[in-house]
């Protein structure tokens, strides 16, 4: 346990930087704490002896007065100290817990997407603020009593064997098989356990957020109980891990109660027996006293010792998964960072599968996309077309092949010179919790009001900024104010005119418009993209009539590319998929005329 507890506490010193002398003090003052709580009890036995010494001249007992002052002043120093330990690790808790969240957040942002992909917000929320709060909870709370379990039991066993040997052993041997009991308990197993359980907790609060996020399309699709199947299954495995934990724990439990409660119990018919063989009958029963005052200060002590051992493993738990989270790889970047002012595009050979999968989504893919050309992908649904264009900013990491910009490796740049060449716009862009103007220059925060009022006119905007209550400060997602999808989009379309990179990679899915946003909506994509290197993820294959090159894949592979015309020629995918287009265009109008 106390090995658990060092290296549990070396980690929380690296978390408190240069506050760990706080956790230093905490603990020192504890300590200290601990032994002059043991003073007034000693003080008093002392008295009692001196008042039976003169019985029944009381006033002969002088040294009563002496043992009183100490037994008083040994008990305001211990709850001084004790205050001032507290004070300390508080103080050190609130600060570790801050670094531990600022380092985790500092993390998460360095981490590619793929990451957010795998692990859900539900439970990122968890790791870092549960197990922050936990670490506190630690710091604050028990690591105070942890240091003064430690110095504890060794300033007991000298106090033991200070007044009667033998009574001394009746009070100790049960607290030794306790402890052994308690070793039981934080066997490495139920440590094992701890953290399988920990994980069912991350489980059931992942399930929990993905659940209620979803509630709208169950409701929608009119599900049933079914819909929350897998809540139900993270309930019951958590309920599972919970219940077995307990049980395991039942019998070492009742074996410590009753271990740490025996000396009590033992100490009045062992000190019968005891007495029947002495001859200073007064003197042994002031000893006997002396032990039944002192057994309960044993059972609070492990009983401090066991909760301490609890909380070490919960907070090492706890450090450790914040610990795993830092230790996610982020970006690697190359040594030598490079620059290029070039905004050509370059696919070499590349190949890519998702975590998990053997099967290759992207396949010896090559191309060439020149600086200024816009480049439109189109192939059938799922052929690989966002995955690949995830690629270019990092997003994923390619197997193998490489992917250049201006002929330099995108794993050569620093992370942030390489968002800086990509404004990325997609389908699923967020617009977060704040002004209008904060979510625009997000995307350039040291934009001036000129820039900002350009890339809203650019981006179409300055009609839904007009109606909105506060205009550019108007807070989204507060009470009243709601932007359709379309005006999302053009919001996000604002944020990347004002970024001004020089490539832009877009998907230009307008499936959230009506006619008058879609307008607009190609407005705003229009400024986006002039001059620039593009590569857009195309669905209507009208607006791609025009473009320098298409790239059609399918099943990760470029399997025919030219433009618009010269694609009409082969007798290939594109020729058949435009075909499709052109008829379902035709159906269209059609029904609408019907309508009409
Ligand atoms: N995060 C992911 N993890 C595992 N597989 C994924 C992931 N994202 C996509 N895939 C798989 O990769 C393949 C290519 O998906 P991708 O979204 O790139 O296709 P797409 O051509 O853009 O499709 P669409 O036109 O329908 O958007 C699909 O089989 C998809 O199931």
């Amino acid at each position: 346990m106390y090995s658990q507890a060092k290296s549990t506490l070396a980690k929380l010193l690296k978390f408190a930087g240069n506050y760990k002398y706080l956790i230093i003090i905490a603990c020192f003052f504890s300590a200290l704490s601990s032994i002059l709580s043991l003073f007034p009890f000693i003080a008093i036995w002392f008295a009692i002896r001196d008042i039976f010494a003169v019985l029944p001249n009381l006033t002969q007992a002088a040294g009563t007065l002496k043992y009183g002052w100490l037994a008083m002043g040994s008990a305001v120093l211990s709850i001084i100290f004790y205050y001032i330990s507290l004070l300390s690790s508080h103080l050190a808790a609130f600060r570790v817990e801050k670094n531990m969240r600022q380092q985790a957040m500092h993390k998460l942002i360095s981490l590619p997407l793929s990451f957010f992909k795998q692990n859900n917000s539900g439970k990122l929320r968890k790791i870092i603020d549960d197990n922050s709060s936990l670490t506190h909870g630690f710091l604050a709370h028990q690591l105070s009593d942890f240091a003064g379990a430690v110095i504890m039991p060794l300033a007991i066993v000298a106090v033991l064997f200070l007044v009667d040997w033998r009574l001394g052993m009746v009070c100790l041997i049960p607290l030794v098989v306790s402890l052994l009991f308690l070793k039981q308990m934080m066997a490495e197993n139920t440590a094992e356990f701890m953290n399988k359980y920990l994980d069912a907790l991350e489980d059931l609060n992942s399930a929990a957020v993905e659940y209620v996020r979803g509630i709208p399309i169950v409701k929608v699709f009119q599900q049933n109980v079914y819909s929350f199947k897998d809540l139900h299954n993270s309930i019951k495995r958590y309920q599972d891990f919970a219940s077995e934990f307990a049980l395991s724990c039942r019998i070492p439990m009742l074996n410590f109660s009753l271990a740490i409660n025996a000396p009590s119990l033992l100490l009045i018919p062992v000190g019968l027996l005891l007495i029947l063989n002495t001859s200073n009958y007064q003197s042994f029963l002031l000893d006997l006293i002396f032990y039944l005052l002192f057994a309960p200060i044993c059972v609070t002590m492990m009983t401090k010792i066991m909760s301490a051992s609890e909380n070490i493993m919960v907070a090492r738990e706890a450090i450790n998964r914040i610990e795993n989270l830092m230790q996610t790889n982020t970006l690697l970047e190359e040594k030598t960072k490079k620059q290029t002012n070039r905004n050509d595009i370059k696919f070499e050979n590349v190949i890519f599968s998702y975590p998990n999968s053997s099967k290759p989504v992207i396949n010896k893919l090559s191309f060439n996309i020149p600086a200024g050309k816009t480049f439109a992908l189109v192939g059938p649904s799922g052929g690989g077309k966002s995955t690949l264009a995830s690629l270019i900013p990092r997003f994923w990491d390619v197997d193998s092949g490489q992917i250049k910009i201006g002929g330099i490796n995108v794993k050569s740049f620093a992370e942030e010179d390489l968002m800086s060449k990509i404004a990325f716009v997609f389908q699923d862009n967020k617009l977060f919790k704040g002004s209008i103007k904060e979510n625009i220059t997000m995307g350039k925060p040291t934009a001036t009001h000129k820039e900002i009022k350009r890339a809203i006119q650019l981006a179409q905007c300055s009609d839904i900024i007009a109606k909105m209550p506060a205009g550019l400060d108007t807070i989204l997602g507060t009470a009243g104010v709601y932007l359709s999808g379309g005006e999302q989009q053009r919001i996000t379309l604002a944020r990347a005119i004002l970024k001004d990179a020089p490539i832009v990679i877009l998907d230009e899915a307008t499936a959230f418009a009506d006619p008058e946003n879609e307008y607009q909506i190609q407005q705003a994509f229009e400024a986006l993209v002039k001059d620039k290197t593009v590569l857009m993820i195309a669905h209507r294959l009208s607006s791609i009539k025009n473009v320098d090159s298409i790239l059609v894949i399918q099943a990760g592979q470029l399997v025919e590319q030219g433009t618009h015309n010269e694609l009409l020629q082969k007798d290939g995918i594109y020729k058949t998929m435009w075909q499709e287009y052109q008829t379902s265009i035709a159906w269209q109008v059609g029904e609408e005329k019907k309508y009409a």
